[in-house]
């Protein structure tokens, strides 16, 4: 299994700093993301911004796993998550891919590997929550979903969703979910105030 984790964007709801290195309770939020990754992933593909990747470098450096960094195309910089989804996707060799925001630090490895299931014979396998599907928590056969990114791009679609009406996918139901993932599976801490919600939380265990 593999992964790819999205990390180029501006953070600018989260203040002045990259939310991707934000330190949660002592740990980098990519580093924690990568962290829970490194029992089913055998490489990591990292999509950043050329600005962000020393420093991100530096937090993953001595990570378990052979980890690639996959820089926005400078065509596509600044486009959105899907053109880093793009960049990040086909920086892997992989048949499939596991494709993961950065700043979702309890992501559930056991979720991934069910995800890979699911996406196994579909193009991708993406879980729908309130309706609403995580096209950024969400498993993907590289080519296809290259194809439909590549198109939804050209199109002037930059939403992480916008490849997803092109490919065979899986849909992951609530019910799926609850059964399969771990409480707060899905938390994204998009402002300080959510980290400093999320480090209170991770005290009080
Ligand atoms: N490569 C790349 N990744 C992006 C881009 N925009 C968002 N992302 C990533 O997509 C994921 C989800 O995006 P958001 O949570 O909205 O992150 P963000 O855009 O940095 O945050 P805000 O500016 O507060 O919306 C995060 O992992 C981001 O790093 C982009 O333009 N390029």
């Amino acid at each position: 299994m593999h992964a790819v984790v999205v990390a180029g964007g501006r953070s600018t709801r989260f203040g002045e700093r990259d939310k991707a290195v934000a330190s949660l309770a002592g740990t980098p939020l990519i580093r924690r993301v990568a962290d829970r990754l490194a029992g089913p992933v055998e490489s990591l593909v990292v999509n950043c911004r050329p600005a962000q990747r020393a420093v991100i470098a530096d937090v993953l450096a001595d990570y378990p796993r052979p980890v690639t960094y996959a820089l926005d195309a400078p065509d596509r910089a600044g486009e959105g998550p899907l053109a880093g989804m793009g960049a990040g996707l086909r920086a892997t060799d992989a048949e499939r891919a596991f494709v993961v925001a950065c700043d979702v630090p309890f992501v559930d490895p056991a979720f991934v590997r069910y995800l890979f299931d699911r996406a196994a014979a579909r193009e991708a396998a993406v879980p729908y929550r309130e309706g609403y599907p995580e096209p950024l928590h969400a498993v993907y056969e590289v080519e296809p979903a290259l194809d439909a990114i590549e198109r939804a791009l050209d199109g002037g679609r930059r939403r992480a969703d916008a490849a997803l009406d092109a490919l065979d996918a899986s849909a992951v139901r609530e019910a799926a979910i609850g059964t399969h993932a771990a409480p707060g599976a899905f938390t994204n801490l998009n402002t300080r105030a959510a980290l400093d919600a999320a480090e209170d939380r991770l005290r009080r265990r």
